[in-house]
């Protein structure tokens, strides 16, 4: 699959991290990161567990605050700005049992972008039906989300986060739950995504994503940046160690 070109115009970084460090208590867990995305970037964000990627991306959606250092996001103070962060959590921990369809996870994609009073607008529903789409997932609309295989669900998680017409994508390890040919379903989604969107994306699987980012960011408390043709052997073992081996993911 080859890398996109962006088309999308602007001016001046999306993400600029510079200097960060965090702590929980006496606990370092980030230390002088520095990260610049820029408009159209497509990043991957690699590292092992408890390496930081997580805490990194709760201070870029200003959900934490860092101890030292600054973080931008679209040029403000990440709280200002989350309702144009498109934000795909982790697996999610809700029931998969809970009563609630398709079209409504999506339109909550909406919330706090419509009206005042919480009711939403008909340009709310259109906004779901076209994020749906975008991720060919309109068939699934009135499914409830229990029913759906794990690869659906992660479409749907991806048009919620779609229908807030954001203009920067951060995924937390969006394929974790689904097989070989889902995680490529989704990668290729989000590579067409990326020629209108910035995309930050964490992944375990460094191998994969070099073939869909256009950089990586490696975090193992301090963080240090690749071309994808830099993620060689030496840089995984020196990022991981002996606690990861290269897969071939040739399918
Ligand atoms: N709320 C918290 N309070 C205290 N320590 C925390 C908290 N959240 C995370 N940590 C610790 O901070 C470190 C970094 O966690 P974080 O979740 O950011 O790493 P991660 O790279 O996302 O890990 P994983 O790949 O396993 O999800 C870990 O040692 C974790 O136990």
């Amino acid at each position: 699959m080859p890398k996109a070109p962006s088309q999308t115009t602007g001016s001046g970084p999306i993400v600029q991290i510079a200097d960060v460090s965090f702590s929980y208590g006496d606990a370092l867990v980030l230390e002088h990161v520095d990260l610049c995305v820029e408009r159209g970037e497509f990043v991957g964000l690699v590292g092992p567990n408890a390496g930081g990627k997580s805490t990194l991306l709760k201070l870029i959606l200003g959900l934490l605050e860092p101890q030292a250092g600054r973080i931008r996001v679209l040029g403000e103070v990440p709280s200002q700005v989350s309702d144009r962060i498109g934000y795909v959590p982790q697996f999610p921990s809700f029931p998969r049992d809970f009563p609630i369809s398709v079209e409504q996870v999506v339109t909550m994609g909406r919330l706090g972008i419509g009206s005042s009073l919480g009711w939403y607008r008909a340009a709310d529903r259109a906004a779901a039906r076209r994020a749906l789409d975008e991720v060919e997932a309109s068939d699934l609309s009135k499914r409830r989300i229990g029913t759906l295989s794990g690869g659906q669900l992660q479409r749907v998680l991806l048009a919620r986060a779609l229908a807030g017409e954001p203009e920067i994508l951060i995924l937390d390890e969006p394929t974790a739950n689904i097989d070989q040919r889902g995680e490529t379903d989704v990668f290729d989604l989000l590579a067409t995504l990326n020629a209108r969107l910035t995309i930050l994306v964490v992944s375990h699987d460094i191998a994969f994503i070099s073939d869909y980012v256009s950089r990586v960011a490696c975090l193992n408390r301090t963080l240090t940046c690749h071309g994808t043709s830099a993620v060689d052997g030496d840089a995984i073992h020196q990022l991981y160690g002996d606690r990861v081996r290269l897969v071939d993911h040739s399918h």
